[in-house]
């Protein structure tokens, strides 16, 4: 273990190319920094997930024995045709803090040069605009009205729809600071930031350990008002709703179907779990994997469970594409770590926004998106896409007051 003490998560800045994963509160918490890029590789299509586990265990094969344990990052599109492409980033510095105390793996003198850490860029000092993204509160509520007339005419069971709300800022996104919200406001969520896309998401797509695998499917959900009892008879309405328990069967039975091909699996009981903002129903599959998998590998074999797409996969997937019509890029896609013995954890890219840039300052793009089953009302859909989006929402409002 090295004594070189991490970097502070709140003084991160696009400067530094960071890379973050946290989980858990400040005790207790779990984290992986990196900073700065000793490789990049990117994939498309379908078989991005395995393309990027070849390329990386081939360079790990590479590296000099001290660079054992040595973790990527990764973030894949949701779809396969998307115009974005899946990357993987290894970090050029590591930091991995965990109850064990901290190591920290530095690759930088296997590079041709060193980069320095560039300077801060011009933080933004306030949000000045904020609006609808690609699709408009109208366009999703037809689209909602649409699925739920397809799924009742036996087209499919379950389809998830998206959209997106935009925060324009006049400078940089404060990376470090808003991440640092967000894993204090969120502990029980794992907080990422890779490659412009930034967030807290509450579902553990899978987590592979020495050969043990867990996966957490989320889908049903309510608003958290924060007053107890109103939040105690939400929880069991949630327990008991025909809809939210028929749209989360779906979504757990995509996960529990794939993991039995791999692991033997155990099931948990369907329960909710509680956020600051929004509940959701949940149910916890964990075992043991059968042969070497990766937890990269896993997840491609994973993605897209129900929770993101729906019932029957392929249905759901033209659905989606062609209610929603835009491209999500990597929000809903696995995001996450891996090491070169193929331990890691992914969770699906959720409350989350992609930062782009402008001429005079950059853009949080917000996505989120509701599960789609009979029953469905298009406006509580509405609203929960709004619910679901004020992790970030309330974030950069704390750290741009
Ligand atoms: C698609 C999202 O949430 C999924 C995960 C949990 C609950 C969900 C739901 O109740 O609809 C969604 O399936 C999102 O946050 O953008």
């Amino acid at each position: 273990m090295s004594q070189v003490s991490p970097p502070d998560l709140a003084q991160l800045h696009a400067g530094h190319q960071p890379t973050i994963w946290r989980h858990g509160s400040d005790a207790e918490s779990v984290r992986t920094i990196g900073i700065g890029e000793f490789a990049r590789l990117t994939a498309s299509g379908r078989g991005r997930f395995e393309e990027l586990q070849e390329q990386f265990s081939a360079l790990c094969a590479a590296l000099p024995a001290y660079t054992s344990g040595v973790r990527a990052f990764v973030s894949a599109t949701f779809s396969p045709v998307s115009q974005a492409t899946s990357v993987l980033i290894v970090p050029r510095i590591q930091w991995h803090i965990g109850p064990a105390g901290v190591r920290v793996i530095d690759l930088s003198d296997l590079m041709a040069e060193a980069p320095e850490v560039s300077q801060p860029p011009r933080a933004a000092s306030r949000v000045v605009a904020q609006h609808a993204g690609e699709l408009s509160d109208e366009a999703f509520l037809s689209g909602v009205r649409e699925a739920v007339r397809r799924i009742e005419a036996g087209e499919l069971a379950k389809t998830v729809l998206a959209r997106d709300e935009v925060i324009e800022l006049d400078g940089h996104v404060p990376i470090g600071p808003l991440a640092a919200a967000l894993a204090e406001a969120y502990p029980t969520c794992w907080t990422y930031y890779v490659d412009g896309l930034i967030g807290a998401s509450p579902e553990m797509l899978v987590r592979v350990r020495n050969g043990e695998v867990a996966s957490r499917a989320l889908a049903g959900s309510a608003p958290v008002s924060g007053d107890l009892d109103a939040d105690e008879a939400a929880a069991e309405d949630l327990m008991t709703s025909a809809k939210d328990t028929s749209e989360h069967a779906y979504a757990a039975r995509s996960v529990i179907e794939v993991l039995r091909r791999i692991a033997d699996v155990q099931v948990s009981d369907t329960h909710v779990l509680r956020l600051p903002t929004i509940m959701h129903l949940a149910t916890d599959v964990s075992g043991y994997l059968r042969g070497e998998h990766s937890a990269l590998q896993v997840a491609g074999q994973l993605h897209p469970s129900a929770a993101i797409c729906g019932t029957p996969r392929e249905a759901a997937e033209r659905v989606l594409a062609e209610l929603e019509g835009f491209d999500r890029g990597r929000y809903s896609g696995p995001v996450g770590w891996v090491d070169d013995s193929g331990n890691g954890e992914f969770v699906i890219a959720l409350r989350c926004a992609r930062i782009e840039g402008r001429a005079d300052g950059q853009d949080l793009r917000m996505y989120a998106g509701a599960g789609i089953v009979v029953g469905s009302d298009p406006q509580r859909e509405l609203a929960e896409t709004y619910t679901k989006m004020l992790p970030i929402r309330r974030a950069i409002a704390r750290v741009l007051p």
